[in-house]
């Protein structure tokens, strides 16, 4: 089988008597979409706190690029290729679009954005932005300012900043949360494109777009992993319908 790009181990946290990740251990593949489901307060955010390095797990590890990542802080995971998007929107609102894809591969380059203005005329960092611009459908709005985009097209920027890092793996938290149907259906084609980039592990509530979009589905519930499979294996779950859909089969 193929070497996972990330995985966890055993991910156990308990805030007090609650048990938030009991023993998960899911693995993201090379060119896949894994979504994580589950319902409110299954423990989605916990898990990707862990994975991400914002909360240290109490058991387990976290493996990335066949390394152990646990004790390491969020910005060396970023820095290894671990890219979260769409946890809080950090674009700046009164650049362009190009400004800020810029700003993201100047980071990526490890140089200081106070050297913005000559990064705009900087061939190979242009290139590279306007590629990632490419990537997600926004070439033609490279100097609109961000702040004219609709809803839809920031989280397109967002992945496209985050491109420019070259990721080995995203984390996706709620991508099409606020988005209408016309702007799920884009960014859902725009992830559609991307797991051959980069695979994705995707925490979504919206489940057209998980059913559309996902090679594999775990079900979280109380901290659990109840269950991996094909969207099929989930769709015909007795144990899923039951303890997420609240449908007893
Ligand atoms: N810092 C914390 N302190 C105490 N309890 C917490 C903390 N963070 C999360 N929890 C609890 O852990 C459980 C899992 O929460 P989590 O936010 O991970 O669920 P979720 O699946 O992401 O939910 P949602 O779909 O609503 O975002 C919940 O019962 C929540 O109240």
């Amino acid at each position: 089988m193929t070497e996972p790009i990330l995985a966890t181990r055993g991910i156990t946290k308990a805030f007090g008597a609650l048990t938030a990740s009991d023993d998960i251990s899911i693995d993201l593949r090379p060119g896949e979409i894994h979504a994580v489901i589950g319902p409110n307060g299954a423990g989605k955010s916990t898990l990707i706190a862990q994975i991400c390095g914002g909360l240290a797990p109490d058991a387990g590890q976290v493996i990335f690029g066949g390394q152990d990542v646990t004790g390491l802080a969020t910005p060396a995971r970023a820095r290894m290729g671990l890219a979260r998007t769409f946890q809080i929107s950090a674009l700046a609102m009164e650049d362009t679009v190009l400004q800020n894809v810029l700003l993201g591969a100047l980071g990526a380059s490890g140089r200081v954005w106070r050297f913005l203005r000559p990064a705009l005329k900087d061939r190979a960092l242009r290139e590279r932005a306007e590629a990632a611009l490419a990537r997600v459908g926004l070439a033609d709005h490279a100097r609109t300012r961000t702040a004219e985009l609709s809803h839809g097209q920031r989280r397109q920027l967002e992945v496209a900043v985050a491109l420019t890092l070259r990721p080995r793996a995203f984390v996706m938290d709620e991508p099409m949360a606020g988005l209408g149907a016309e702007g799920s259906k884009q960014l859902t084609g725009v992830l559609d494109g991307l797991r051959a980039e980069a695979p994705i592990l995707l925490v979504e509530h919206d489940m057209d777009a998980v059913f559309a979009l996902a090679d594999r589905i775990s079900v979280l519930v109380y901290g659990r992993v109840i269950e991996t499979g094909s969207v099929e294996t989930i769709r015909n779950s007795p144990a899923v319908r039951e303890a997420y859909l609240g449908d007893p089969a």
